[in-house]
């Protein structure tokens, strides 16, 4: 794997602690924190908006790591669905890696689902994606079967703390008995979290950046208690530690993020 795999979160330094104890004297009021509620899936539209499908990379990486995970070994059929599947960064490596996979894709915003229906890797015969708020509507409308397969990479973290627990009753709804729930995500003490400053948190390790998009950091602890919750086993959850160097302009800053295999009960 790629990265340094942990069960304790990184110790921060005190520079760093100073920091995090600042953010709390600038916490969003009710009213911004009900409004980004109400606005999250126009904001996340409107990101796509800007920045078309150019702001994420195709994630090549988890692909290797997630076939590892699930077990694919390109003779079986497996079904598989990506929640929150953005212009589907995820999804096109592994369809064009793995012949015996059939893709659900699902996102909230109309824009990024319109994306991956036109990117010219796109396969009807092998892939449906759909809008769907994970929070709000049924997979069940949209997937005819159970799956052997859920992914939610960097997608819970964007949703509101509150509506974890519906989120991950979706998932595990959509899965067959035994089927698995991989899941990638921030992690907490991420360089992200600790850049955060006036005005950007809403709540405990949960912020807004500057377009109104929301992004929460979570410890291993936090995740195991909130699958277990929803009805999975743990397989493995860790943290993934990495640093971003880059020498000439003096950056030196610690990822972190969580990776979790989870079972369906
Ligand atoms: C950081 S992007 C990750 C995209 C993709 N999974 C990837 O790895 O490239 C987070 C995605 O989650 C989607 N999202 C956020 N809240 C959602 C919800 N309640 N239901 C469905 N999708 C949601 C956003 O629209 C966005 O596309």
């Amino acid at each position: 794997m790629e990265g340094i795999a942990s069960n304790t979160h990184r110790v921060l330094t005190e520079e760093e602690g100073n920091r995090l104890k600042k953010q709390d004297e600038t916490i969003v009021s009710d009213f911004k924190r009900l409004k980004l509620e109400a606005e999250a899936q126009k904001n996340w539209d409107l990101f796509y908006k800007r920045n078309d499908t150019r702001f994420f990379r195709d994630r090549h990486w988890t692909t290797r790591e997630f076939e590892l995970l699930v077990g694919i070994d390109g003779d079986t059929k497996k079904t598989l669905l990506e929640i929150g599947c953005g212009v589907g960064n995820f999804l096109f490596p592994l369809l064009e890696e793995n012949a015996n996979l059939y893709i659900y894709g699902c996102d909230f915003s109309p824009r990024a689902v319109e994306f991956v229906r036109g990117d010219p890797r796109f396969n009807g015969e092998r892939m449906k994606v759909f809008v769907c708020d994970i929070t709000e509507d049924r997979l069940e409308d949209n997937i005819p079967e159970l799956v052997d397969v859920v992914s939610l990479i960097f997608v819970l973290s964007a949703i509101h703390p509150d509506k974890f627990q519906r989120a991950l009753h979706s998932a595990s709804a959509i899965l067959k008995p035994g089927g698995v729930l991989v899941f990638r995500d921030y992690g907490l003490y991420d360089m992200a979290q600790l850049r955060f400053g006036r005005g950007n948190k809403i709540g405990d390790n949960f912020y807004v950046r500057q377009d109104g998009t929301r992004s929460y950091f979570f410890s291993v602890e936090r995740l195991t208690n909130l699958v277990a919750d929803a009805g999975f086993d743990v397989s493995s959850c860790h943290y993934v530690n990495r640093r971003t160097v880059n020498k000439k302009e003096g950056v030196d800053e610690p990822r972190v993020f969580v990776q979790g295999k989870f079972i369906k009960r």
